[in-house]
């Protein structure tokens, strides 16, 4: 049986701020993000097994991504710790906000390289990470692939 891929779709709302960026995203504003996982993987074929007929559970996709990565960021502010932005972020903190202090300017390419660091290291040995999409706006998304990143 030949590899399948199979994609999960996530959302999550999040802040961020574009220091030093020529136009209005260096101001703080929010996003309603879409994240699209693709994986790929040979479907199990061990009829004695669960999982039969899956590359992965959906839901043990889900678990994955939700746990690296929506229940992380939704509902944060993204700062570049890198930036003066690391005072705001600092007193944000200190009155309880949930913020997220990323080594890289916020933008959604950086987002989904981050994302995809963090996805690979829990996909089990038989399932690859294949793409990302990551939608910031109707408009506008990143995009990573494992093919375009070896
Ligand atoms: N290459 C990138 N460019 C921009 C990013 C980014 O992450 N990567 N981010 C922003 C802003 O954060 C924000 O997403 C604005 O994006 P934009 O598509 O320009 O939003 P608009 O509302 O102006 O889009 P329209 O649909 O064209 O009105 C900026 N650039
Ligand atoms: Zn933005």
């Amino acid at each position: 049986m030949g590899n399948i891929r199979i994609t999960k779709q996530f959302n999550f709302e999040a802040g961020h701020a574009l220091y030093g960026y020529d136009g209005k995203c260096r101001n703080v504003h929010g996003h309603s993000y879409k994240l699209s996982v693709t994986v790929i993987g040979r479907p199990i074929t061990d009829v004695g097994h669960v999982k039969l007929g899956m590359v992965i559970d959906f839901g043990d996709l889900k678990k994955i991504v939700k746990e690296e990565i929506v229940d992380k960021f939704d509902h944060a502010t993204v700062f570049n710790k890198n930036t003066p932005h690391i005072e705001l972020a600092k007193e944000l903190i200190d009155r309880g906000h949930n913020v997220i202090l990323a080594d890289y300017q916020p933008t959604s390419e950086n987002m989904v390289i981050d994302f995809a660091k963090k996805i690979k290291a829990r996909l089990p040995e038989n399932v690859k990470l294949h793409s990302l999409r990551l939608q910031e706006t109707d408009t506008s998304y990143a995009e990573w692939f494992a093919s375009e990143n070896e």
